[in-house]
């Protein structure tokens, strides 16, 4: 055996496996996302995944829905931070200018702000099961005027276990 092993997982199946791997860390009982921010040359740069900031405790502040509450000082989202938001600002190498990102779920209007703002250059997603709210609809006008190319991750159907 002198080859080399030829079942390894590609760049696109490890980059989004780290997202939805990221994305099991999130507490949201209804929509867990993740986020891996990776260099041009393939260097993982960042991760993040949707919760509350640091010191809003997960068991105090609110997972519910605003509509189920009936006020949205008492649902999730006046405080969960995206996922994309928080690789971004989990970053601290300095420029993400030119970078890809992977996410499992289309970015939001405010994070397309971010990923635009921040010179991420190409977005790969998984699901876009929001795509015809507003918010998304905003967010890909602003990614299209901006230039940032995107497109929807392809799944290979490759099961991945790992036991930890
Ligand atoms: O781009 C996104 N990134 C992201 O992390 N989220 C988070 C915020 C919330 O915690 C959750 C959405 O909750 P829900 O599907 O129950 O409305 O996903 C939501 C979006 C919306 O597209
Ligand atoms: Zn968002």
């Amino acid at each position: 055996m002198s080859g080399k092993r030829e079942d390894y997982i590609s760049w696109d199946e490890y980059f989004m496996g780290v997202a939805y791997l990221s994305a099991l860390r999130s507490k949201d009982p209804n929509t867990q996302v993740g986020a891996c921010i990776v260099s041009d040359d393939n260097k993982i740069l960042s991760m993040g995944y949707n919760g509350f900031p640091r010191g809003c405790s997960d068991d105090e502040f609110p997972w519910g829905k605003e509509h189920e509450q009936d006020d949205p000082y008492q649902a999730k989202y006046f405080y969960a931070t995206h996922s994309e938001l928080n690789a971004i600002l989990n970053y601290r190498g300095g420029s993400l200018e030119g970078s890809k990102l992977y996410v499992t779920l289309f970015p939001c209007n405010e994070c397309a702000k971010a990923i635009i703002q921040s010179g991420i250059r190409t977005l790969i997603y998984g699901e876009d099961k929001y795509g015809d709210t507003a918010a998304v609809r905003a967010s890909k006008r602003m990614l299209n005027a901006a230039g940032v190319r995107y497109y929807q991750y392809t799944k290979t159907g490759r099961k991945l276990q790992i036991i930890v």
